[in-house]
């Protein structure tokens, strides 16, 4: 069996953070590990509150970890400041052979922000460089290069822009375009292009946690880069095409559905 981790905040409605990574992982036959960043409070109606953990607790974790079990995989999720980015990325650095795929969360969907906006600088500077994909949505992608994205020709001139950075890989994720829900990886070479119909639901809360542990996830199974972010989409629109009404907001995705009757490719 394969192993991966997954570091970032707790959302104790279950949808997104390390709830939604834990039951991606499960979905891909991947045993989860956590470290938690933040706690937040939050359900599906939006995020209340959120406060970040001592960064040396955050390092404790990922550190104890690496010693016991092997990690085949690490997702990054929610990094709350500057200095919770600082003991992640000492922490990784000693690690440098495990893909990383870093979501840069930011800001909630219900407008919370999950990041200090002043930790941005430590965020491209230093886990940047370590990851082998990023995974930004639109507003993420404009805070990191600068640039306005509505377009699918836009995100093809970011995703341009962000391998400049430093990235080694990205998916500009379209959840928030208007129209399909088109994906664009760029690796410095080669465009790929996810369209997906849109689901009209209001149910998405946690489709970017879960699409980036689903990549982890396939990673940590052996699969190539191309070929787990394919199947990562293939599990999220299930999921959303599935999702359930639960709560009175933003409910969550159906994992049981993505994985049960879903792609057979998930392992
Ligand atoms: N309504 C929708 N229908 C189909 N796919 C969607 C929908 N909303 C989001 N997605 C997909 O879910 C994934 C997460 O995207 P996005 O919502 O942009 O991330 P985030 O949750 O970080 O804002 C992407 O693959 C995106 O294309
Ligand atoms: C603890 C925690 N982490 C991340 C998010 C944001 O989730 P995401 O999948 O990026 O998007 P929305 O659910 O906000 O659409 C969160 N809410 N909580």
């Amino acid at each position: 069996m394969r192993h991966a981790l997954t570091i970032a905040g707790s959302d104790p409605s279950g949808g997104a953070g390390i709830q939604a990574d834990l039951k991606t992982f499960a979905a891909f036959g991947v045993y989860g590990m956590s470290a938690i960043t933040a706690a937040t409070v939050q359900n599906t109606c939006g995020v209340r509150e959120a406060q970040a953990l001592k960064p040396g607790l955050v390092a404790a974790q990922i550190g104890c970890l690496f010693e016991d079990i092997r990690v085949d995989a690490v997702k990054i999720g929610m990094t709350a400041d500057a200095d919770v980015i600082s003991a992640i990325a000492g922490e990784l650095r000693k690690h440098p052979g495990v893909p990383v795929v870093l979501d840069p969360v930011m800001v909630s969907t219900s407008g919370h922000a999950l990041l200090d906006p002043a930790a941005v600088h430590a965020l491209t500077r230093q886990l940047l460089p370590l990851a082998a994909l990023i995974t930004p949505n639109l507003p993420e992608t404009t805070v990191l290069t600068g640039r306005e994205v509505r377009t699918v020709e836009d995100m093809r001139t970011a995703a341009v822009d962000l391998i400049a950075l430093g990235a080694r890989a990205v998916v500009v994720k379209g959840g928030h375009l208007d129209g399909d829900a088109v994906d664009v990886f760029f690796d410095g070479r080669d465009f790929l292009l996810l369209p997906q119909p849109r689901v009209a639901t209001r149910n998405t809360h946690g489709t970017g946690c879960t699409f980036s542990s689903a990549v982890a996830a396939a990673l940590a199974n052996g699969k190539p880069l191309p070929d787990a972010v394919r199947v990562a989409k293939t599990y999220i629109s299930e999921a959303i095409a599935h999702a359930e009404t639960l709560g009175h907001g933003h409910g969550p995705v159906n994992h049981f559905y993505a994985a049960t009757f879903g792609s057979a490719d998930l392992l």
